[in-house]
């Protein structure tokens, strides 16, 4: 199966917006609920991704950007009633909701995991790589998202010879999708035909699937279904699992908050997925490669699930280096925690095919409950369409230095809840995303640019 055609996996990582703040949007989130009243450090939180985009480059993995959305998003305020200029309605929304403010200014589209389903050439119909941008219809805030994740995929990946992007699923619960935090894809190497492993929370249309009760399951059975019939994966390569619903109501919002999977690697927690054993049975039966399929099950004598969500273990990346070994990209939560370092020593020494760790301070994200895989979306890719991306989204040492001087520029480096009734705000927003959409080359993608 194993065929010599190059290809790469590129994390497309979200640059943090200028307006990151903490605020208590994302119920069932544990984290975005502990740091509600926290002040952020917007600056700081741009350099934190920024250094992981250029560690993960300075180790020869490919690595994108991902453009922030434009906040605050006035329009969505002035769709809820608010009207007059600008700077009117942001005071009205400050006096009347001040909790509608804090929505519209979220920074949230920085977790690219959650910005789209990614399905690669090698598991479509049509042999083209599809992009269906997630709805995110569980949460307000991100709710905002999908027409301008949308323009920028679009701005990223132009070429409709390899690209094909679908319009969001409807903004309806029932189709509630969250995009690639919820879609793992297991295959021999990136350049094989993968099994695409769909993990919904809920089916919004057959009741006898027993949902969480107590935090809402965002991704829905049929909401994995939609994506995977638009994307024409092969029937071969496609499988839809529930996760585990006691887990989500202990915090695991997304199924990339329990498990990561690389290439013929599957890292998850032995509580991830309902019905475990027989779930991890159709992984395996359904497994396409001829390499053996590592499933690697945490035990919860050795990680509690509460330590899996405070640490983020699970959050980590899991990418292949060049000599053909795994790195565990884990944030730096992993370190401090004694039972999840622990037991990332005995899997580095056990045999299976992740043998390295890398941790990251990506403070600023984590406490909004976003670590390092939900910072990225993986885009697996041959060589011409690689060379058909957008070459100016592509990380490189002069694009690293030309970000760190617009962040250095345009960011501030304290936001707390007062800052967001200030138009002054919305207008540094502004002139730094006009300026950052000629650094990547990506036209008039946001609204007030139209
Ligand atoms: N697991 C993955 N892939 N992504 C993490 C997303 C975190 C995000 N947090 C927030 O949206 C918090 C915003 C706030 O409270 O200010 C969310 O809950 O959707």
């Amino acid at each position: 199966m194993n065929n010599n055609e190059p290809s790469f996996e590129v994390n497309f990582d979200g640059l943090v917006g200028p307006t990151h703040n903490y605020a208590g949007l994302s119920y069932g989130n544990v984290a975005s609920l502990n740091n509600a009243d926290a002040v952020s450090n917007p600056k700081q939180a741009a350099l934190q991704g920024l250094a992981k985009m250029k560690a993960m480059h300075d180790m020869g993995l490919k690595q994108g950007i991902f453009a922030p959305h434009a906040r605050p998003d006035v329009d969505a305020l002035r769709r809820l009633g608010f009207t007059g200029n600008d700077k009117q309605i942001l005071n009205k929304a400050a006096k009347e909701s001040p909790v509608l403010l804090r929505t519209v200014y979220s920074a949230s589209a920085m977790w690219t995991a959650n910005a789209a389903t990614v399905s690669p050439s090698k598991d479509t119909l049509d042999e083209k790589v599809h992009f269906t941008s997630a709805n995110l219809n569980n949460k307000f805030h991100r709710s905002l998202e999908p027409t301008t994740t949308t323009n920028l995929l679009k701005a990223m990946f132009p070429n409709n010879g390899f690209f094909t992007h679908h319009l969001h699923l409807p903004e309806q619960p029932f189709f509630g999708d969250e995009g690639a935090a919820n879609h793992t894809r297991l295959c021999d190497s990136h350049n094989d035909k993968g099994l695409e492993v769909f993990v919904y929370g809920a089916s919004s249309f057959n009741h006898s699937i027993k949902g969480p009760v107590k935090y809402p399951a965002r991704q829905t059975l049929e909401a994995s279904e939609a994506v995977a019939r638009l994307h024409a994966i092969n029937d071969n390569q496609v499988l839809f699992l529930q996760q585990n619903p006691d887990v989500i109501d202990q915090g695991v919002f997304h199924n990339d908050v329990i498990a990561v999977g690389n290439e013929n690697v599957l890292l998850c927690h032995e509580q991830a997925f309902i019905d475990q054993a027989q779930s991890l049975n159709r992984i395996r039966h359904a497994y396409l490669g001829e390499k053996p399929l590592h499933i690697i099950e945490v035990p919860t004598s050795e990680v509690s699930v509460q330590d899996a969500v405070s640490s983020y273990l699970f959050n980590s990346q899991l990418v292949t280096l060049a000599d053909g070994s795994m790195m565990l990209v884990a944030p730096e939560e992993c370190k401090n925690n004694t039972s999840v370092s622990r037991y990332i020593e005995s899997m580095l020494s056990d045999s299976n095919p992740i043998n390295n760790v890398k941790f990251f301070d990506l403070r600023q994200s984590m406490q909004n409950g976003g670590g390092p895989a939900c910072l990225r979306l993986r885009v697996a890719l041959t060589l011409d369409e690689l060379n058909a991306v957008n070459p100016q989204v592509m990380m490189s040492d002069e694009k690293f230095a030309a970000l760190i001087t617009w962040v250095d520029k345009h960011y501030r480096d304290r936001l707390s809840d007062a800052d967001l009734a200030d138009p002054q705000l919305l207008h540094e927003s502004h002139v730094a995303l006009d300026e950052l959409t000629k650094i990547l080359a990506l036209g008039s993608v946001y609204q007030f640019q139209r």
